[in-house]
């Protein structure tokens, strides 16, 4: 696979437990005595990867193949945040936000317990605790810039509160935003216990963003910016179905956060990559960001991402730098890092601070 675009990138949405290496499965497996349905990286693989077009339902099956394995170890744990800084580093990335739901990586003080792990003595704060020192590590290491996200689940109301609470303890310690991640076609319309976690963050100036309109309506779109007060759109693919209000959120400056190698395999999106919807993005220049989503069950890389959108897509050099300085002014740094990290693109990409898009 060429590499298209070898310069600096911005990643907004990728999803730590969906970024994990097989090796990594291979290896805690068999430390902790799992025994897996493959025993090697490429029959591991073929367990977990999606080839063909499925539905957001049947992928998010998908992670019950090793969610067991990570979850409710400490040396895991730490290790996937510092390996997942590791690959990105490798892929060009200077700056990465990572999401996750601390709660399915916990293993006591969630309710219920997931995976059908045994209740052991891991609690989502300390879950926390641990991503956070594995991602500090793999910026010293690497020398990138990594924060994370906590995800609220759709299907989990009853988590949410934790989240928000978990946002504003680790805010200081590299927790950036808040996040509601899941099924949206089970159940469409927010939770009251999703509603009252974002009106914390609102209130306590935690930065939001919520998956929308990736398989559920538009209206989901709606409830994200104006009830949730969401400041990024997770896909978002769907609200090019209501023109208004897809225009009043290119007047808003709305940031997308795009998955095309996600949005062909969770059946999101038409397979046909020269219907995708990032075309109508692009071509009105919205704010917009292209991301993995979950490169581990994609079998994929950013490089595929952005192969993907220059072949079947025409993008350019130049679009390619547009939507990477969009992604670093949407990033929820504090404003001084974020200009930090803008002066570095505009140097990388050999432009002057005086360029405007
Ligand atoms: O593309 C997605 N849409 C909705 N939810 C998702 C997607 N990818 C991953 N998730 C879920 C499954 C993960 O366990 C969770 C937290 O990262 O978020």
């Amino acid at each position: 696979e060429p590499v298209v675009f070898n310069k600096p990138k911005i990643e907004l949405h990728v999803h730590l437990d969906g970024a994990i290496r097989v090796q990594t499965i291979l290896d805690v497996a068999e430390r902790r005595g799992i025994t897996l349905p493959g025993k090697t990286v490429e029959e591991m693989t073929s367990v977990i990867i999606v080839k063909e077009p499925a539905t957001l339902t049947k992928f998010l099956g998908k992670f019950a193949e090793y969610m067991h394995v990570i979850a409710g170890d400490r040396e895991a744990i730490k290790r996937i945040a510092y390996e997942f800084v590791e690959d990105k580093a490798k892929e060009g990335v200077i700056y990465v936000e990572v999401r996750y739901s601390p709660h399915f990586l916990a293993n006591t003080k969630v309710d219920p317990i997931p995976w059908q792990q045994e209740e052991g003595d891991l609690s989502p704060d300390e879950v926390v605790r641990l991503v956070n020192e594995g991602l500090r590590q793999g910026e010293r290491a690497f020398n990138i810039k990594a924060r994370s996200i906590l995800c609220c689940m759709r299907h989990m109301p009853s988590w949410s509160m934790d989240i928000i609470e978990l946002c504003k303890t680790y805010r200081h310690q590299g927790v950036v935003a808040i996040d509601l991640a899941g099924d949206e076609s089970l159940n469409c319309e927010a939770f009251p216990g999703h509603r009252m976690a974002y009106e914390e963050a609102v209130r306590c100036g935690i930065h939001r963003t919520v998956h929308a309109g990736e398989v559920g309506p538009p209206s989901v779109v709606k409830e994200a910016v104006e009830v949730l007060k969401a400041e990024r759109v997770g896909h978002g693919y769907r609200t090019l179905q209501d023109q208004a209000l897809y225009k009043q959120l290119l007047a808003q400056n709305m940031h997308f956060e795009i998955c095309p190698i996600s949005s062909k395999l969770t059946g999101a999106c038409d397979p046909d990559f020269t219907k995708h919807p990032v075309i109508t993005f692009r071509n009105d220049q919205a704010n917009y960001s292209l991301n993995t989503d979950d490169p581990l069950i994609f079998n994929s890389t950013l490089n595929l991402d952005y192969n993907t959108a220059h072949k079947y897509m025409g993008f350019t050099e130049e679009e390619f730098k547009r939507l990477n300085i969009k992604s670093a002014e949407s990033c929820f740094l504090p404003e001084e890092e974020k200009r930090e990290l803008l002066q570095k693109l505009y140097k990388a990409y050999g432009m002057t601070r005086s360029t405007v898009f």
